[in-house]
């Protein structure tokens, strides 16, 4: 076989979707970056950027990062076309200082383009939650909410979840996101071993727009589970930097949890 031949081979094999090409909407996958060194980071990239959207930095680790190194990673997410954001706690600190406005512009310095607004942690109400997405989306910044408590054993309900949802995208949050935190383990839609709640994902999908909800997802069993149910557009969060190339082999029906969605009639 030719190398451009063997190439080929591989390529029929690796299964498409229709939303490949970046920038895209939908099929998104957003990564925690809880601390990686750079070389980790370049490395993450340089295989499997292409398949990333976002990149949360975790913790607010942004803070106590080495500047230079802060930078880099800003840059380097630029040039592969990927939205790196602070993850929501951070504002949460911003906001419980009434730092919100310096909060805003050191994103704008730091060239950032979307922001998390979220209360995990601390209590915002409806009303100023509101307006603090109009006011970041004033300030030239794209909105990522979240909806969810970090405490254990919090699952929201549908209808919390429906109406907290909708206000948000009125608001102007270009997403939402479903809270499930670092472990996936007795929060959100998940239970103490980290199996989905079917019934409320069943209920959700019928009252909302899925596209504009990213599922948090950091075991590999939940991201199977929610392709297979949502399909392999469903966007994705919390993927630990070692899943990305794994998560985009379940969405192209390359693993065998999902090889029977996807699998094309090859005519042999
Ligand atoms: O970085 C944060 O603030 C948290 C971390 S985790 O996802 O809860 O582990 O994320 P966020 O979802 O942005 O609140």
């Amino acid at each position: 076989m030719e190398k451009k031949d063997l190439w080929q081979a591989l390529a029929d094999l690796s299964g498409t979707r229709a939303d490949n090409a970046k920038p895209r909407s939908t099929g998104c996958t957003m990564v925690i970056d809880k601390g990686l060194g750079l070389s980790a980071y370049q490395d993450l990239l340089q295989l499997s950027g292409e398949y990333i959207d976002f990149i949360k930095l975790a913790f607010g680790t942004a803070a106590i990062t080495p500047r230079h190194i802060l930078e880099q990673k800003i840059t380097l997410a630029k040039q592969y076309q990927i939205q790196l954001y602070l993850g929501g706690t951070f504002f949460e600190i911003a906001c419980s200082r009434h730092k919100v406005n310096e909060y805003f512009q050191m994103l704008r310095h730091l060239k950032l383009d979307w922001i998390e607004i979220s209360d995990g942690t601390i209590t915002i109400p409806a009303k100023t939650r509101f307006q603090l997405i109009q006011q970041a989306r004033r300030a030239n910044l794209h909105v990522i909410t979240e909806i969810g408590k970090k405490e254990n054993g919090y699952h929201p309900t549908v209808a919390e979840f429906v109406s907290l949802f909708e206000q948000d995208r009125q608001a102007g949050a270009a997403y939402v996101i479903m809270e499930s935190r670092d472990s996936g383990k007795n929060i959100g839609m998940y239970d103490h071993d980290g199996n989905l709640d079917q019934d409320f994902l069943e209920k959700l999908a019928e009252r909302i727009p899925i596209q504009y909800v990213i599922w948090e997802a950091p075991q590999v069993k939940q991201q199977a589970q929610l392709i297979k149910r949502l399909g392999n557009y469903v966007n994705l969060g919390n993927i630990q930097a070692c899943d990305v190339i794994s998560l985009e082999s379940l969405r192209r029906g390359l693993r065998a949890d999902t090889f029977s969605l996807f699998q094309f009639p090859t005519g042999n």
